[in-house]
């Protein structure tokens, strides 16, 4: 199979996005892994495939999947990419859209310059939605990993988010927790695990560890789900500029039962062929 597909990244959170609208796709974990192989493939921390919707409200369907092929609900800095590819490929006129995900409709703008909003819906808090195993509803929950206890928030952006306050990210331990708690037995979907430090109520840092994936250079949903557990705790203002290795993104929030925006850009690297 020869597949077209476009280079994009979100802020160094980079995809693999492929149109099939225009072309037969026929995707397996197997072929994921070998679009997402840095080595082997193209190289990415997400496939991103762009659908006709089955939604009639939606203007198009899109799904996500990890380098390690699993297929996942929702990608913030994906969402971004995905506004700006289907403009970019003429499959829409419109700078106004919905999406269908696993996780419900998302809506974007596009703005200019290369900056697109996306309402991301509303946070899910119960544990058992996340899915997170405890008995109610908390801000914070103790968790215990290899013998130590943490307080971990626990958020679902449609996708589970597990988030860590951190006195500093430079040195926070991202890759020996960040696995730990991917799987930990309390998180039965597994879980992204973000590292979140404090600067400002106007202002903070995060580093995340992506199930399925590793550590990257921004996520999205990561930094809504940050944004939200903080405020959660009083601890940051309803917007919050949230800076990632890879850049910042601005987050809005104004409480429980409110939809939580994302701001950032989209970006394209190059246009290729691969036979999978
Ligand atoms: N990079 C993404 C999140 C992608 C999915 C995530 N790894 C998961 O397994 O839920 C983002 O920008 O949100």
């Amino acid at each position: 199979m020869r597949l077209k597909f476009t280079k994009m990244h979100g802020l160094g959170n980079d995809f693999v996005m492929l149109d099939a609208i225009s072309q037969r796709v026929k995707l397996s974990p197997d072929k994921i892994r070998r679009l997402a192989d840095r080595n082997l493939g193209v190289g990415c921390d997400q496939v991103l495939l762009v659908e006709a919707p089955r939604n009639p409200d939606a203007d198009f369907r899109y799904r996500i999947y990890n380098a390690d092929g699993s297929e996942v609900e929702n990608c913030g800095n994906g969402a971004r990419c995905f506004a700006r590819f289907v403009r970019e490929r003429r499959l829409t006129g419109k700078n106004q859209l919905t999406v269908e995900t696993a996780a419900g409709l998302l809506r974007l703008s596009l703005l200019e310059r290369d900056q697109v909003s996306v309402d991301m819906g509303v946070p899910v808090l119960e544990p058992a939605d996340v899915p997170f195993d405890a008995d109610r509803r908390a801000p914070t929950y103790p968790l215990e990993v290899d013998g130590e206890v943490y307080t971990v928030s626990a958020v679902s952006m449609g996708n589970p988010h597990a988030v860590l306050l951190v006195e500093d990210v430079a040195t926070a331990p991202v890759h020996k927790l960040g696995p730990l708690i991917e799987r930990h037995a309390r998180f039965p979907n597994r879980v992204n695990v973000g590292f979140l430090q404090l600067d400002s109520p106007e202002e903070a840092r995060l580093r995340v560890f992506e199930r399925g994936v590793g550590e990257t250079r921004a996520c999205g949903t990561g930094a809504c789900a940050a944004a939200v557990a903080a405020r959660l705790r009083d601890l940051v203002d309803d917007s919050v500029k949230i800076h990632l290795p890879g850049g910042a993104l601005t987050i809005h929030w104004s409480g429980p039962g409110q939809p939580v925006t994302m701001t950032g850009p989209a970006t394209t690297v190059y246009h290729g062929q691969i036979v999978l």
